[in-house]
């Protein structure tokens, strides 16, 4: 059996400011990193050492990932960064308060945006200060204007059954390092849960969840690394 670990990036400055934040580049919070140290102590704990990483291109995931690898005495090992497991990119709402953008368009529509499957925020505006087409980080990657959960599968499942499935085939301990949405879409492929469940399903910040694999076939039912 071989193992995946899924976490989501520590508290980010934007999960505590409430703003919508994407593709944006925030950096985690004191309690984030608290948390993302905390993961790796855990791995530790539990014995679950990871052989292989992948993260996104976002700071936060990068460095949560750091923390982690670091809690488990595994900095060593291969890491691979990649826009594909980047978050849902917010369209124009990136940078609003999510609060303020509840008052002024009501909870449903809000609701609707932050978690229906295929319903995608309004697009960026050409020229926004949150325009991240010339960042040279994305040099050559067409920059999504706005995603839906539904576009952000269409980019996160390709990488996992080229790149990552490959690794859990060859036996390796695999760890991701990513966000809220972009695990919500590997959840729900690996889980085999619908287009109207998925909108119910929250991942917490810090917290490892464990898939394990007989070969590249999902063995059983996701946990909480905590709970094993
Ligand atoms: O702002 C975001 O990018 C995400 C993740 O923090 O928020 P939401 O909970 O609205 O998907």
């Amino acid at each position: 059996m071989s193992k995946l670990v899924l976490v989501r990036h520590g508290q980010s400055e934007w999960n505590l400011a409430n703003r919508f934040t994407g593709w944006w580049d925030v950096d985690l919070t004191a309690q984030g990193e608290a948390e993302a140290r905390a993961a790796g102590d855990l791995l530790a704990e539990k014995g679950v050492l990871p052989t292989v990483a992948f993260t996104s291109l976002q700071t936060r995931a990068i460095r949560t990932l750091h923390f982690a690898l670091e809690g488990c005495g595994r900095l060593w090992i291969p890491e691979t960064k990649d826009w594909r497991l980047n978050e849902r990119h917010y369209g124009g709402l990136t940078g609003l308060d999510k609060q303020q953008t509840r008052e002024r368009h009501g909870d449903e529509q809000v609701h609707i945006w932050r978690r229906s499957f295929d319903v995608p925020p309004p697009e960026l505006e050409p020229g926004s200060e949150f325009d991240l087409s010339t960042d040279p980080r994305y040099a050559g990657i067409d920059v999504p204007r706005t995603e839906s959960l539904k576009l952000t599968i269409e980019r996160v499942l390709p990488y996992w059954e080229e790149t990552i499935l490959p690794q859990l085939g060859k036996g390796e301990t695999v760890i991701i390092s990513a966000h809220g949405n972009s695990l919500r879409a590997l959840v729900k492929h690996l889980s085999g849960i619908s287009d109207e469940e998925i909108t119910g399903l929250e991942i917490p910040t810090g917290q490892p969840i464990v898939y394990e694999f007989d070969g590249t076939q999902v063995a059983g039912e996701r946990y909480y690394l905590k709970d094993a």
